[in-house]
């Protein structure tokens, strides 16, 4: 890990660089995967899951002998968690639903807003590397709660062409309509396009690696909504003397272990607390069944120090993490500051893996300084604000002559006059 001491405003960017590779990068490999899919349907599909997941499908659809069995092989231990983290995610998603928004803006107009939900929604969920079978309940139950009408669920399948039965099972528990055995690019632009038996989506959703994240942020091309660029994780942590080091250094580990281009950072004013949770790293990484991913990941991760709090404040939201731990001895201070971040994890006490798993919040959230312009997955990325207006006569009385007004200087007659035959219509 590199230490930084006092790096001037002018290194910032070059120092809080992410080591994912560039839209341009990726853009051609998806652009081909796209067209080869929309012109060649389940083919092109099958085909590139042979090469990037080294299996032939013959069916792209997991069948109700699966979930059967997946059900039979999933622990009751792991069911037992999985019905918690069910209920807070739920819990906390659905205190998130709004009421209708109505006001009269003028005596006799009303006007007000309600939420429908997105009807059909495709989830990603990553499996190339592990099981992320904790971001079907971060999906798949906001989808519920907000009505979607078909959640279909996509993920790559391993070598044998199965789906780990978590997965499964999660899906099943959430409500999930179908699940398709496909991940990376091509399950991305299943869903864009649809093909013979994928269907065609409104809105894609879920984390990914580089691959998966771009192909999602071409997808927009197609008419299709994402929720928003949920790439390689990232973590970053500022602390003081008043932080645990071992903790620290597992909370960097735990987004480290995710993949060789996640990226954790410590930000810290006290250059004891950074020495410790360096040595406390190298401690722990040696343990990890993943040491390799989290080492490679730790190459391009950074220790840096900074003089005072301010300076600490401006660096993170220049960097707008997707996770955020405060654990110093005015994290108050930080809280109020935060201008970009996913999430929040306030306290030695509370670990990123908890948002991962079980506090209830989302795991979902933007990355690569999206956080500056994107929220996290939450209730209403499900959801779409209709608005509504009922004018009575009285109503288009007292606001009709300003929309005269307002129409003639746009030089739009026919607007005008949709107001003054009404008008007329009173005198
Ligand atoms: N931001 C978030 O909210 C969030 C949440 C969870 C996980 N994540 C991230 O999700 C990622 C999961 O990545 P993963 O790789 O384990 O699973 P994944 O399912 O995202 O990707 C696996 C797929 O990538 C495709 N692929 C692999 N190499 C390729 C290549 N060279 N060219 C084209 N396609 C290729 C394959 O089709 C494979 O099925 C991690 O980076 C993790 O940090 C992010
Ligand atoms: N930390 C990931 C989001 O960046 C989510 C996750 C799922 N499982 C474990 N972690
Ligand atoms: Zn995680």
């Amino acid at each position: 890990m590199n230490t930084i001491i006092n790096p001037p405003k002018t290194d910032w960017l070059k120092i809080l660089q992410r080591p994912t590779q560039t839209v341009e990068a990726i853009e051609e490999t998806v652009n081909a995967i796209f067209d080869d899919v929309k012109l060649n349907g389940n083919d092109a599909v099958k085909r590139y899951t042979s090469i990037f997941d080294g299996v032939a499908l013959n069916d792209l659809f997991v069948s109700n002998e699966e979930v059967i069995e997946a059900e039979k092989l999933v622990s009751n231990d792991l069911k037992a968690a999985i019905q918690l983290s069910k209920e807070n995610i739920f819990k906390f998603h659905n205190a998130q639903k709004t009421k209708k928004v109505l006001i009269e803006t003028t005596e006799g107009v009303a006007c007000w807003q309600e939420k429908r939900s997105i009807q059909k929604v495709g989830l990603y969920i990553p499996g190339g590397t592990a099981p992320l079978f904790s971001s079907v309940l971060m999906l798949a139950i906001p989808a519920k709660i907000a009505g979607c009408r078909e959640i279909i669920l996509a993920t790559p399948p391993n070598k044998k062409g199965k789906i780990n039965p978590a997965i499964i099972y999660a899906a099943q528990q959430c409500g999930v309509t179908k699940i398709i055995k496909v991940g990376g690019i091509q399950a991305i632009a299943g869903l864009t396009f649809g093909t013979e038996t994928i269907p065609k989506v409104y809105k894609i959703f879920g984390p990914g690696n580089q691959y998966v994240t771009v192909a999602k942020q071409l997808a927009t091309k197609y008419g299709v909504a994402i929720d928003m660029p949920a790439g390689p994780s990232e973590l970053l942590v500022v602390a003081d003397e008043t932080a645990d080091a071992s903790f620290v250094a597992s909370d960097l580990l735990s987004q480290a272990e995710h993949g060789t281009d996640s990226q954790v950072i410590l930000v810290a004013n006290s250059m004891q607390i950074l020495n410790e949770v360096a040595v406390e790293i190298e401690k722990q990484i040696e343990n990890l069944s993943r040491k390799k991913i989290a080492s490679k990941a730790i190459e391009n991760s950074k220790l840096i120090y900074v003089e005072t709090k301010e300076i600490a404040l401006e660096l993170i939201n220049e960097y707008g993490p997707e996770h955020f731990i405060v654990c110093t001895n005015d994290n108050d201070f930080y809280v109020s500051g935060i201008e970009n971040a996913g999430s929040v994890f306030i306290g030695n006490y509370t670990p990123e893996s908890a948002g991962d798993y079980a506090s209830g919040t989302n795991h979902t959230l933007p990355t690569n300084g999206y956080t500056k312009a994107y929220s996290g997955v939450n209730l209403d990325s499900f959801l779409k604000a209709i608005s509504f207006q009922k004018i009575s006569k009285k109503g288009i009385k007292n606001i009709g002559s300003a929309i005269e007004i307002l129409a003639e200087a746009e030089g739009l007659d026919a607007h005008k006059n949709a107001v003054t035959l009404r008008l007329k219509s009173l005198e």
